[in-house]
This record gives structure tokens, C-alpha cells and sequence, in this order.
């Protein structure tokens, strides 16, 4: 008889650590743009083969974070901010984290392509693939545009969701694609400016270390001056409306005003505030992707009711 009362020690995994390679606070955004890509797709899919496309997406996407995790285990171990995770902290071995991630990945893709068809899982496939192999195990060590390219890993998830819903796809999966692309280097390398110590300590090329902050805070400002015009013209394809276009109008200004304000600064100025600009604009580049696919559900919802205007 198992003893109920029996309580783990501390470097023994428990199931919150097994969660914790899934990087739940990160795939949450990626598993809600590839719903919003689900939902605003002409062909509506029946909501339980939604429910259960949304689930496997979210399975292989949190596998893809534990074999980013088993993979980088040297540099997690380095890093203050990643230093506590199950790996490095002693609660799941490498070998455990890399068998669990390989496990989830398989399901995951199979039993996508089997639920709805097996272009969408064959596209998850290819996504977990780019994100562990491309990003994690070759671009994020060999060059500062890791993230540039590394990052289509992060746009594919909106794709995925069209094409569970269609099979193929199109301009305005693109055009999703496009948003979340463009969005991420200034998403990350706003992030990077206050932790670039930890990314030189561990030796990884991210931007903040080859080239210094203050090109970085110029390639932020260049990235939202481009992004900018995209994500206000995703308002004029068939998954747009004047919802949509209010909201990226809003968010847009108040994306490149912040990005004007990070590339003014010196570094003595973000020094003295302990990078507290830089933080903000980090935490509003998260409240700036989740609006846009939070508007476009919202035009989806709207044009469902018959109240679509464009
Ligand atoms: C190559 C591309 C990307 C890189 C290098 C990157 C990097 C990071 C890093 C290092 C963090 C801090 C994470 C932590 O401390 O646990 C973070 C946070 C976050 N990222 Fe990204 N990111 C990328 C793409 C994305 C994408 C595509 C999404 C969603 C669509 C996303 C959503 C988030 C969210 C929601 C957080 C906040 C997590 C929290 O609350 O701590 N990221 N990102
Ligand atoms: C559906 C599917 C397979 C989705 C994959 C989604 C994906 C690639 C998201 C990228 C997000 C991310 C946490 C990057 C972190 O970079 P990092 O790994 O360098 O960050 P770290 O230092 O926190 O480990």
C-alpha cells in the first residue's frame, strides 16, 4: 500500500515541475493566437474538434518548451532568471525532460493530424522542429538574429490554428504570421536590455551583447516603425474591421511612442530608473500582441452575429 503521507524531497520532481516545462506563462499567448487563428478562418470547425485542435496545439507547444529546456540545461544553469527551473534546480534529470518532451511532441502531432487533418499536423511538427532544432540548438548559440529567425517558431501557431480549420494556407494566416514575427524582436530585445548580463555571462549572442544597448534600442524602434503598417493593415483583409483597426491604431502609437522613449535613452538614465522603461515596454509588447488577436476574435464574433461592417 502506497504511504499517502509521504512527502517528496526537495530535489525530487513533483507534477508542478513537469508543468513548468511546458513554460505554461508563455505557450498561453501562443496557444491563444493559434485559437484566434482557429476562430476567424472562413471554414468554422465543430467547437469539441476546436477544443480538442486548441488542446494538442497547447500539448505540442509546451513539448517543444521541455526540449528547449532539456537542451539548454548549461545555459539555464547560468542564468539568474532561468536558474530555479526543474533541470537545473535537480528535480527532473535531462534525460526525463527530454523523454517527456519527445513523448508529448509525438502525441501532440499525431493526434492533431488524426482530429483534424494531417497538413495542420504536420504543420505543428515542423514548428516544434524550428523552435528546437533552428532556434534552440543551432541560431540561438551561433548569431545575434537568432531571434529575427528563430522567432517564426512563435508566429507559426496562428497559421496552425487557419489550418486546422482550412487545411491550407492564406494571405490573412500570413498576414497573422507577419504580426507576431515582426512583433517578436522588439518583444525580446526589450527584455534583453535589462537582462543582457545574464546573456553574457552564459555566452549566448543575443543582440544586447554582441552589439551593446544602444543598437538594440535602435533595432526595436526599426522593428515597431515596420510593424506598424502591417498590423494596421491586417484591418483592411477580410479577418479586419473597424474594431480591429481602432485597436491597432491605439496600440501602434503607443508601441513606437515607447519605442521612441527606449531609443532616447541613455544608459545612464535607464541605470538610474533600473531599467524601469524598458521593463514597461516589455510588459505593454505583451498587452500589444494579446489586443490585436483579442480584436480580431472580436470581429470574428461580430461578423458571426451579422453585425460585421467592412
Ligand atoms: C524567439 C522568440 C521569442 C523569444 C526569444 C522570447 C523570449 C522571452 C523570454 C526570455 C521571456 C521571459 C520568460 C521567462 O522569464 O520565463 C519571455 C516572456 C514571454 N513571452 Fe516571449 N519570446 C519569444 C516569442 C514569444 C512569442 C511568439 C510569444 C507569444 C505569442 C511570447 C510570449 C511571451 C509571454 C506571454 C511571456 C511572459 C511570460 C511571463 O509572464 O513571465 N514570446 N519571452
Ligand atoms: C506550437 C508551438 C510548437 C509553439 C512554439 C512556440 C514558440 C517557439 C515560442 C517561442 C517562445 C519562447 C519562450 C522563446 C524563448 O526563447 P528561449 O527559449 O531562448 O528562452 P528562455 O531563455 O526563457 O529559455
Amino acid at each position: 500500500m502506497s504511504d499517502i503521507s509521504y512527502i517528496p524531497q526537495d530535489n525530487e520532481a513533483r507534477f508542478g515541475d513537469y508543468i513548468a516545462l511546458l513554460k505554461p506563462r508563455v505557450m498561453s499567448l501562443v496557444v491563444f493566437t493559434a485559437f484566434v487563428g482557429l476562430v476567424v478562418a472562413p471554414n468554422p470547425v465543430h467547437p469539441f474538434v476546436g477544443f480538442v485542435a486548441i488542446l494538442f496545439i497547447a500539448l505540442g507547444g509546451g513539448a517543444s518548451g521541455a526540449l528547449n529546456m532539456w537542451y539548454d540545461a548549461d545555459i539555464d544553469r547560468i542564468m539568474r532568471r532561468t536558474r530555479s527551473r526543474p533541470i537545473p534546480a535537480g528535480r527532473v534529470t535531462e534525460r526525463e525532460a527530454l523523454g517527456f518532451g519527445l513523448a508529448l511532441s509525438g502525441i501532440s502531432c499525431v493526434m492533431l493530424a488524426l482530429a483534424t487533418n494531417v497538413f495542420a499536423g504536420l504543420f505543428l511538427a515542423f514548428t516544434i522542429f524550428f523552435y528546437v532544432v533552428v532556434y534552440t540548438m543551432w541560431l540561438k548559440r551561433a548569431t545575434p538574429q537568432n531571434i529575427v529567425i528563430g522567432g517564426a517558431a512563435g508566429a507559426f501557431p496562428p497559421m496552425i490554428g487557419w489550418a486546422v480549420a482550412t487545411g491550407g494556407i492564406s494571405i490573412e494566416s500570413v498576414a497573422m504570421f507577419l504580426l507576431v514575427f515582426l512583433w517578436t524582436p522588439p518583444h525580446f530585445w526589450s527584455l534583453a536590455l535589462f537582462m543582457k548580463a545574464d546573456y553574457d555571462e552564459a555566452k549566448v549572442p543575443m543582440l544586447t551583447s554582441t552589439h551593446g544597448r544602444t543598437v538594440t534600442r535602435k533595432h526595436i524602434l526599426a522593428y515597431a516603425l515596420v510593424l506598424a503598417p502591417l498590423a494596421v493593415g491586417i484591418g483592411f483583409t477580410s479577418i479586419g474591421g473597424p474594431l480591429y483597426f481602432a485597436t491597432a491604431l491605439v496600440m501602434n502609437a503607443l508601441f513606437i511612442k515607447g519605442a521612441i522613449e527606449i531609443y532616447g535613452r541613455s544608459e545612464a538614465q535607464a541605470e538610474a530608473d533600473k531599467y524601469a522603461v524598458e521593463k514597461r515596454f516589455f510588459y505593454f509588447s505583451l498587452i500589444y500582441l494579446f489586443a490585436h488577436f483579442l480584436a480580431l476574435l472580436a470581429e470574428a464574433g461580430l461578423s458571426y452575429l451579422g453585425l460585421g461592417i467592412w
